[in-house]
């Protein structure tokens, strides 16, 4: 049934392909805690690990491509792959190596284009955003921001025109559909206005704009909760939705940590988190 909650000891699962934020708030590490928020089971292929916190990004380690493939065909031979989200992929040759790996996989692909991070650094290297054509072409969703549209495309997205050139540029590419993401998108009304596109149809998402500076995490949050509602079972509408909806909480919620401007905040809503079971007998085994 479509998203109906998976049963725990049968959860889908769901593998992200991205970069390790040492910080916790972004990268691998924020969709992991997204995918379990989400009720999926998620499973992760390391790019790079960066040194990153609350402030910026220090350092990035990008992986041998022989790991990176060593880990996507670990996963593959042994779970079932329900949906894999890609984010931060940093050169040219892992961007190719995770093209490859996908090559056999026809499950939906949400692919998060990071290019800079919101502290702004730069976590692609230049010469890989040629590169990226190959995975546009396995693209069920691409879920870039304005910025990222805009130096892909040429094109700010900023009016249904722009939206839907922008859009083109996508299609062209082989994806299935594209969310152009409004957060940095000004508006009069202070609302922002994610658009989702596909060859036939549009639909956009319209909600007060939270006045938020922890934005760290937010991208990833989004593109993985999309991953997971699609892993279990959502039309791509409902999936995004849903995902809208996760990464505002999240947003709405910041989690003061770090000495910057703080991240999203996966734990919204968990309270004191799982407890034990205080009614069961002591030492009663
Ligand atoms: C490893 C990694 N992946 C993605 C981002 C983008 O996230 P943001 O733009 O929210 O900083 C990041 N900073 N680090």
């Amino acid at each position: 049934m479509p998203g109906a909650a998976p049963d725990p000891r049968t959860p889908p699962y769901v593998l992200t392909i991205a970069s390790s934020d040492s910080g916790g708030g972004a990268g691998i590490q924020a969709d992991l805690k997204t995918m379990t928020r989400l009720g999926v089971y998620g499973g992760s292929v390391i790019v790079a690990a960066t040194a990153q916190n609350t402030r910026g990004v220090e350092g990035s380690h990008v992986l041998p491509t022989e790991s990176i493939r060593a880990q996507y065909e670990a996963v593959a031979d042994d779970f079932d792959i329900a949906a894999v989200k890609l984010g931060m992929l940093a050169t040219v040759e892992a961007v190719e190596t995770v093209a490859d790996c996908l090559a056999d996989y026809d499950g939906p692909v949400v692919l998060d284009p990071v290019m800079v991070a919101t502290s702004g650094d730069r976590l692609l290297d230049e010469d890989a955003v040629d590169a990226y054509d190959a995975l546009f072409a396995r693209a069920t969703l691409a879920t870039p921001n304005a910025d990222e549209a805009e130096a892909l495309t040429g094109v700010f997205p900023d009016s249904p025109a722009a939206v839907s050139e922008a859009a083109d540029w996508f299609f062209d590419r082989g994806a299935d559909a594209v969310l152009l993401k409004g957060g940095h998108v000004a508006t009069d009304d202070d609302t922002v206005v994610d658009t989702l596109v596909t060859p036939t149809e549009t639909t956009t998402f319209v909600n007060p704009r939270i006045d938020a500076t922890a934005t760290h995490g937010s991208g990833c949050t989004l593109s993985s909760a999309v991953a997971a509602r699609l892993a279990r079972g959502d039309n791509l509408a409902d999936a995004v939705r849903h995902g809208i909806e996760f990464t505002r909480a999240t947003l709405a919620e910041p989690a003061d940590v770090g000495e910057g401007a703080g991240s999203v905040n996966h734990l919204v809503g968990v309270g004191d988190g799982w407890t034990p079971d205080t009614d069961a007998p002591d030492g009663d085994d």
